[in-house]
């Protein structure tokens, strides 16, 4: 949103960073706990110039009252609700409330707070953190334009064969051998944007966006690992990542792009000697973890032309 200043091009936002939030509701009976702990971060687009150029706030939506919104809005929220409507809720709220704010954007991470089970019986009221999160922007125009993306960060997958790479360009500074056996393992960040573009064409149903983000990370999982028995043969990271990313197009028809980042993550053979003999002799059985340096692939897939 650039405009002409004083002969300058100027753009402008301001909002609230990592607003920490947790909400629990509770069956009617009380018994049943339900909790969520989300990181909101908040951005306007308002017409303030004033306080740039003139030493005028009249028109300023004070960040302190953003962040006090985050917990006014929670407080209101009587039913559980995906971390996507409550950006949504929010991204409403600023820019039906406020005259000056014509875009509000609202992020969300959501801590992996999952219910424990205590001799086979789902708890009450006890929880357990998980490892990968779930993450939405919601972007919300006054007209009720609506730019709803989700994702998952840290997800962590491993698998010890069904992996190679082989064929690749082979010239005076390559040294990888060409295998069909090898050690596979990512940390998957999925990005996808939702095909609903207006704020009153999202779907009414409870936790719609919650479970939606349970099926994509099933079906992502599902893919990388094939099935339980005979797995699937992985020929690259590219081929593996792209058979996810398809197979959520294919599944989901409400999702309109997906974006996949899927860090190789290396584990190196051990061979060990000295000048007694060999020591160790790899044989995919001892492995170097490593996290640095890593390879870095990435790619995204649309049914048609996306803003991704
Ligand atoms: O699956 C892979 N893709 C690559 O692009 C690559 N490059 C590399 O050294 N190892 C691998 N593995």
């Amino acid at each position: 949103m650039a405009e002409k200043v004083e002969g300058y091009e100027f753009s402008q936002s301001h909002g609230k960073e990592r607003v920490r939030v947790a909400r629990v509701w509770k069956t009617k009976d009380g018994q049943r706990h339900f909790v969520v702990e989300w990181r909101v971060s908040i951005n306007l687009l308002s017409d303030c110039i004033n306080s740039y150029l003139r030493d005028d706030n009249s028109d300023i939506v004070a960040t302190d009252t953003m962040k006090n919104t985050v917990y006014a809005k929670a407080k209101e929220c009587s039913e559980i609700l995906s971390a996507e409507d409550f950006a949504i809720l929010l991204a409403k709220h600023f820019t039906s409330f406020y005259r000056q704010v014509t875009t509000a954007i609202v992020k969300i991470v959501e801590k992996p707070w999952e219910r424990v089970s205590v001799d086979g019986q789902p708890h009450e009221h006890g929880f357990k953190l998980g490892s990968e999160k779930h993450t939405t922007e919601a972007i919300v125009k006054k007209s009720g334009a609506l730019q709803l993306t989700s994702g998952i960060e840290g997800l962590s997958v491993l698998k010890t064969t069904k992996s190679g790479f082989e064929g690749f360009i082979r010239d005076k500074y390559t040294v990888l051998p060409d295998t069909r056996e090898r050690m596979l393992a990512t940390e998957v960040t999925a990005l996808w944007r939702y095909s609903y573009e207006s704020v009153n064409s999202i779907p009414q149903k409870p936790l719609y966006f919650t479970d939606r983000y349970l099926d994509i990370k099933r079906v992502l999982v599902d893919t990388f690992f094939g099935s339980p028995k005979e797995g699937v043969y992985s020929p690259s990271v590219q081929s593996t990542l792209y058979q996810m990313a398809k197979a959520s197009l294919n599944r989901f028809p409400d999702i309109a792009s997906i974006q996949l980042k899927m860090p190789n993550i290396h584990f190196l053979p051990v061979n060990l000697s000295n000048k007694e003999g060999q020591i160790v002799k790899f044989n995919d059985d001892v492995f170097l973890p490593t996290d640095e340096p890593h390879g870095s692939i990435e790619a995204s897939l649309s049914r048609s032309r996306s803003k991704l």
